[in-house]
């Protein structure tokens, strides 16, 4: 079930340009793994002409004109020598579909990258969730977060935060974004909503010197829970919380991953609001682009702070 909700989304506006030594060189159109291979290309062609050429004083029989075999004495050395290095392992950072050297060398990669940095598109994705923005941590961590098309049902773009995960530079500053944000709006509670919101709140929490809720699925709680069902992109849901976990008048502050249709995050407000909290504001690291209405950005009266926008 789809339920669509007006929600505005703002965006961080802490920008201060850092380099991003952990990043993979995707800017540069040929990569150190590119000019490796074209060496390779090289040598194995080179020597396996000169083979050709010379190799007839040893065996006169190489001279004799026959494409298939010069052809073959041409290759084997290249096959040989990329099949030893890393090429076949190789996946294409951006899709999901393994990298062999028929498929997609290491240039086309290369390309490939280049174009999702550009936010020109991709030719194996039909959309690109590369914001175009000056900020080059928001820049690293929006090109770290893969789409997979389809995924959990047809149709569903779904914007995979384990890859951002595997960039720590990336990562720490999507964090550290957050806990500049409200280092000092005295929020005493950060709620995480389960499963990925669980991954960003203890770090900014632990940082903020503010308790951590988690907001779980129905069932997994084990002390007096309230409840709250939403509607999400795909299906429904429901979001428990312990009910002596906040005080009335704590100041809280709602992280996820993700916010789509805005019904997770609604839930969430609803069930702190219920036990007393002020919700301060709820931050997500991605914001799907259907929430953005005059560049105004607002859920249920909260404002949401959202890093970056994916766009497909
Ligand atoms: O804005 P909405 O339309 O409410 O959707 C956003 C929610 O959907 C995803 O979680 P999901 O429900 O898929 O659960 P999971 O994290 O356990 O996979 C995401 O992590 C958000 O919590
Ligand atoms: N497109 C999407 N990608 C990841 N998580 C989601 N939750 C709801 N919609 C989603």
């Amino acid at each position: 079930m789809r339920k669509s909700r007006q929600v505005y989304s703002v965006r961080s506006s802490n920008s201060s340009p850092e380099p991003d030594d952990n990043s993979e060189s995707t800017g540069d159109f040929i990569s150190p793994e590119d000019v490796q291979y074209l060496w390779q290309l090289l040598a194995g062609s080179i020597g396996g002409a000169t083979l050709v050429k010379y190799g007839s004083a040893l065996f006169p029989e190489i001279a004799k004109p026959n494409l298939l075999v010069a052809l073959l004495v041409i290759s084997v050395p290249v096959f040989v020598e990329l099949k030893s290095e890393k090429v076949e392992r190789e996946r294409c950072k951006r899709c999901t579909k393994k990298v062999s050297f028929f498929q997609f060398p290491p240039a086309f990669c290369s390309l490939y990258e280049a174009s999702m940095e550009t936010g020109e598109g991709s030719p194996l994705l039909p959309e690109s969730n590369v914001r175009k923005d000056g900020d080059p941590r928001l820049e690293a961590i929006s090109a770290a977060i893969r789409v997979v098309p389809h995924f959990p049902i047809p149709g569903i773009m779904f914007q995979d935060i384990t890859t951002l995960l595997l960039h720590p530079k990336a990562f720490k500053d999507a964090v550290d974004m957050f806990i500049d944000r409200y280092r000092d709006m005295h929020i005493s509670v950060v709620a995480g909503i389960e499963a990925r919101g669980f991954i960003f709140g203890p770090s900014i929490a632990l940082a903020l010197g503010a308790k951590f809720i988690p907001l779980r699925k129905p069932k997994k709680l084990p002390g007096e829970v309230i409840s709250e069902s939403y509607d999400l992109e795909y299906g429904s849901d429901c979001l428990e919380m312990h009910v002596d976990a906040v005080q009335p008048g704590e100041r809280a502050l709602v992280i996820d991953d993700l916010i789509a249709t805005g019904g997770t995050l609604c839930a969430a407000i609803r069930l702190l609001e219920r036990a007393g909290a002020e919700v301060v504001e709820c931050a997500c690291v991605i914001g799907l682009p259907e929430l953005k209405v005059n560049g105004r950005c607002r859920l249920n009266g909260k404002p949401v702070y959202i890093l970056v926008e994916s766009h497909f």
